[in-house]
């Protein structure tokens, strides 16, 4: 029988977007694979740590150890190293070490990421597009990590270059919205009339869109109206103004 509510469909992950700025997390190893997780999760603002002997770094590691984007603890894992960590992300060649590392985690309630063991992940990583505030992760649940690969390349050559920086300017727009509008119960009608902006402008005017139009903009949010950017840039403040656009 068929239902209006939607399908579950069980086997899947729960694909959230973690705010990780200034948590500790820990990297267990250097290595090639060390090297992507330290990318995520700096691009997310973590406070990061790596341990590994120094020679088991690969250039990669080295590099962001000798800038100081990650502190380095030059030895192996120790239990010790989880003291007041949020997070452990384990890439060692050692399946020993993995399990071991593994277990303290599950005692101590940290959320981890096991690299080359599965069944002992809290949470898998993807393959993920970025573009400045956009971030596109692929999951195929373990199935083919390269196919998650290919398709994020191919989501990516189809996305336009301009999406990115649109985004932008609809958050920087929305910040003066809550300005503008602050009051919980107007809720309703600030995201109604969010959506319609989002909806009626193309990318190109989004990003065009200089702070002074934000705020001409954000004059027709009262009267819960959507010009177009040209009618925005005609726009006299003050004027009593009533366009065939006020819809
Ligand atoms: C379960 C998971 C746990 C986790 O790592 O979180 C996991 C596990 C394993 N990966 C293995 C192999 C490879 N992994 C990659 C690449 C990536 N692997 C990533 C994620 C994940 N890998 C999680 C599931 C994600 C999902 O299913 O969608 C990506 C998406 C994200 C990232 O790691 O950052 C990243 C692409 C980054 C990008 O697109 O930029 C390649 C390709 C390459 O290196 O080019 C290969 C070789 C080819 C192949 O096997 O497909 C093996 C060894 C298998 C063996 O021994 O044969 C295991 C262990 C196992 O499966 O048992
Ligand atoms: N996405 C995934 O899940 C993938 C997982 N793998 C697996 O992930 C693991 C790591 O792969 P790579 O980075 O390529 O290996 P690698 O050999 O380049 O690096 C291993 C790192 O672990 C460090 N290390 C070893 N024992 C340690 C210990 N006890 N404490 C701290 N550091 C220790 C070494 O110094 C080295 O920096 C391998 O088991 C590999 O099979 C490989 C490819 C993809």
């Amino acid at each position: 029988m068929t239902s209006k509510y939607p399908e579950i469909q069980g086997g899947g992950s729960l694909i959230l977007a973690w705010q990780v700025r200034n948590k500790k997390i820990l990297v267990v190893g250097g290595g090639e694979v060390a090297a992507g997780r330290i990318v995520n999760v700096l691009n997310a603002d973590a406070k990061v740590t790596v341990v590994s002997p120094r020679a088991g770094l690969n250039d990669e590691v080295a590099y962001r150890v000798d800038q100081k984007q990650v502190e380095h603890i030059d030895r192996k894992f120790e239990p010790s190293d989880l003291d007041g960590v949020d997070m452990v992300l384990a890439a060692v060649d050692d399946p020993e070490a993995s399990t071991q590392i593994y277990k303290l985690c599950k005692e101590k309630r940290i959320p981890a990421n096991i690299a080359d063991v599965p069944p002992e992940c809290d949470f898998y990583f993807g393959s993920v597009y970025r573009d400045g505030p956009l971030q596109i992760m692929v999951s195929t649940n373990g199935n083919g990590p390269k196919m998650a690969n290919i398709v994020k390349k191919r989501i990516a050559a189809s996305l336009p270059s301009n999406m990115g920086a649109a985004i932008q300017k609809v958050g920087a727009l929305r910040k003066k919205l809550r300005k503008v509008a602050p009051l919980p119960e107007e809720g309703p009608k600030r995201m109604q009339w969010m959506s319609k902006v989002c909806e009626k402008w193309s990318l190109d005017e989004l990003c065009s869109m200089t702070d002074e139009d934000m705020d001409t903009l954000l004059e027709f949010y009262k009267p819960g109206t959507v010009p177009t950017l040209a009618e925005v840039r005609l726009y006299e403040p003050g004027g009593v103004y009533e366009g065939p656009f006020l819809i």
